[in-house]
């Protein structure tokens, strides 16, 4: 049986205990003052504190997991009587089960009503909930700028699921989240299809007009290179790269097309005094026609030789006037054809000018000459030329003696700006009409339009000469940089795989004949 607790206040019954340990004469320790406080209060021992967790600890002690060993670390503080490891323990196991849970994860308290229903978050789901909140507020509305009702509700969704701890109001936006899901799905399917119509769409427009144009022109190129972009993977890169390229073309080329309506208006001019000049020559010459006929009247009706005397001075008067403006329309004409050569010049140079422009979008990025798809178009452009005027053309396969050596002794820093040192010398020393591209790594293909063999072997032994003349220094050193090279002419019915394979057999010949050396390609394809 329990003894009946004291009904007394804790003030009096400390007064008490006091008063008693003195009539005891006992010393007032804090042990002996609990004993005599404990007895004054009254009440069962088993229901002391220091007991009530004693037993909490040795019954958790006896659970499985994490809340017993719990109950041994508390155990073992009251069998040292460490209370304050006993507080600390219990405190953090608190904070770890039940305080940090009673926060909602962004801090704020749970609203009393909802304490109930609240989802508690883990740890994994708090950062998952604030992940999903961030890409429904911040990212999915990037990626729908065409649905603004859409990057709305992403939005509005977004914001609702980061206070959501009820399972009523999780409910509603996880609903609201998969019906947003569905519908991005059918936009997304709907774009894709238009994106490939339209691109089908584009894809015909440039098939039409490349159909239109000269085989050949400058736009036909650029036409050529959209239409490999749009076949292939389209990257965000490659569209970035076409985009630059192409933007400098049209802007050199507005600029060149203005210079060139210009040129051409002035030839339109030119006609026009041409024409004006030769229609008043022709109407001296009738008003001349005319009034020698007058004179013929006035010769047969003179009646002595003064009236003749008189007619003949108007004669000679009226001939010599005709002649003057004969002579004066002759050299306006003559003026006037001048310029219109002149401006003819002036049209061909603005021209070939185009041209070279188109084949911006084609240059290799390290040297300025062609690429592999620029010399694809000009050689295949200069084949069909050749054959169709009826002109020589021929190449050179051009490789650098030891690169590799260049690379492993100086760097290949110093390897790239040698390519770049052979181009400018290469471009210095041919004509304009003559166009350079690099064939792979170090090697460049010339091609040499309407230029027959000697003519290229000449070219080309000028260009071996400028290069040893230019000299290339890498810090103080000079280092001399030679090339072999393999030349070949077009032949009849031949395309530009067979004719490089040819001019490449004779520059294999130059090599192995001791390198810095010129070969002219046989005119039968080499052996496979
Ligand atoms: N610096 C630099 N080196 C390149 C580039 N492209 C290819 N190379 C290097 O060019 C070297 C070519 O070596 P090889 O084919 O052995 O030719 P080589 O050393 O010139 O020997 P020969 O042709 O027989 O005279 C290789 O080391 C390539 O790494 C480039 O763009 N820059």
């Amino acid at each position: 049986m329990s003894k009946k607790p004291s009904t007394q206040s804790p003030v009096d019954i400390a007064r008490e205990a006091f008063q008693r340990l003195g009539t005891r004469r006992i010393a007032p320790t804090p042990e002996a003052y609990r004993v005599a406080y404990e007895e004054i209060q009254g009440g069962d021992i088993e229901f002391r504190p220091e007991t009530v967790l004693a037993n909490l600890a040795s019954n958790l002690a006896m659970q499985p997991g994490e809340a017993g060993k719990l109950g041994q670390r508390l155990t073992v503080s009251i069998e040292v009587g460490d209370w304050e490891a006993y507080g600390q323990e219990l405190n953090e196991f608190a904070e770890q089960n039940m305080y940090v849970r009673s926060v909602v994860p962004h801090g704020e308290l749970v609203p009393v009503d909802l304490e109930r229903e609240f989802i508690r978050d883990s740890k994994k789901e708090k950062v998952l909930r604030e992940v999903l909140a961030r890409v429904l507020i911040f990212n999915l509305p990037s990626l729908l700028p065409s649905a603004p009702e859409m990057a709305n509700e992403s939005k509005s969704a977004g914001q609702d699921l980061k206070m959501a701890f009820s399972e009523p109001t999780m409910n509603e936006v996880v609903t609201r989240i998969k019906q947003l899901s569905f519908q991005i799905e059918l936009k997304t399917g709907d774009m894709a299809q238009q994106q490939e119509l339209l691109m089908r769409l584009f894809q015909l427009l440039l098939d039409n007009i490349h159909g239109l144009l000269e085989q050949g022109s400058w736009l036909s190129g650029q036409i050529t290179a959209v239409q490999d972009l749009i076949t292939g993977p389209i990257s965000q890169t490659s569209l970035a790269d076409a985009t630059k390229s192409l933007k400098e073309v049209i802007y050199k080329q507005g600029l060149l097309k203005n210079t060139l309506s210009e040129e051409k208006v002035v030839v339109k001019n030119m006609m026009l005094t041409f024409v004006d000049r030769l229609s008043a020559m022709v109407s001296t010459t009738n008003e001349y026609h005319q009034t020698i006929t007058g004179f013929s009247q006035q010769i047969s009706q003179a009646g002595n030789i003064s009236d003749l005397n008189s007619v003949l001075t108007d004669i000679m008067r009226e001939t010599q006037n005709a002649q003057d403006q004969a002579m004066r329309s002759r050299d306006d004409m003559e003026t006037a054809r001048q310029e219109v050569q002149k401006a003819e010049a002036r049209i061909q140079a603005l021209e070939t000018q185009l041209v070279q422009m188109g084949e911006l979008v084609r240059e290799d990025q390290l040297t300025g000459s062609l690429n592999r798809r620029g010399m694809d178009e000009s050689l295949d452009r200069e084949i069909t030329n050749a054959v169709r005027r009826d002109t020589p053309l021929c190449i050179a396969l051009l490789d650098l003696d030891d690169f590799k050596r260049i690379n492993d002794t100086h760097g290949h820093a110093t390897g790239d700006e040698v390519l770049v040192h052979l181009v400018q010398v290469v471009k210095d020393t041919l004509r304009k009409l003559d166009v350079i591209a690099r064939f792979g790594g170090e090697e460049f293909l010339v091609l040499m339009p309407e230029t027959g063999p000697l003519d290229a072997m000449q070219i080309i032994t000028r260009v071996q000469r400028e290069l040893t003349k230019r000299i290339f220094m890498h810090d103080t050193q000079r280092l001399l940089i030679t090339f072999s090279a393999g030349v070949a002419q077009h032949t009849k019915g031949e395309d530009q795989t067979e004719l490089i394979k040819r001019a490449d057999a004779a520059l294999y010949k130059a090599k192995n004949a001791g390198k810095n050396r010129i070969v002219f390609a046989d005119a039968t394809p080499p052996a496979k």
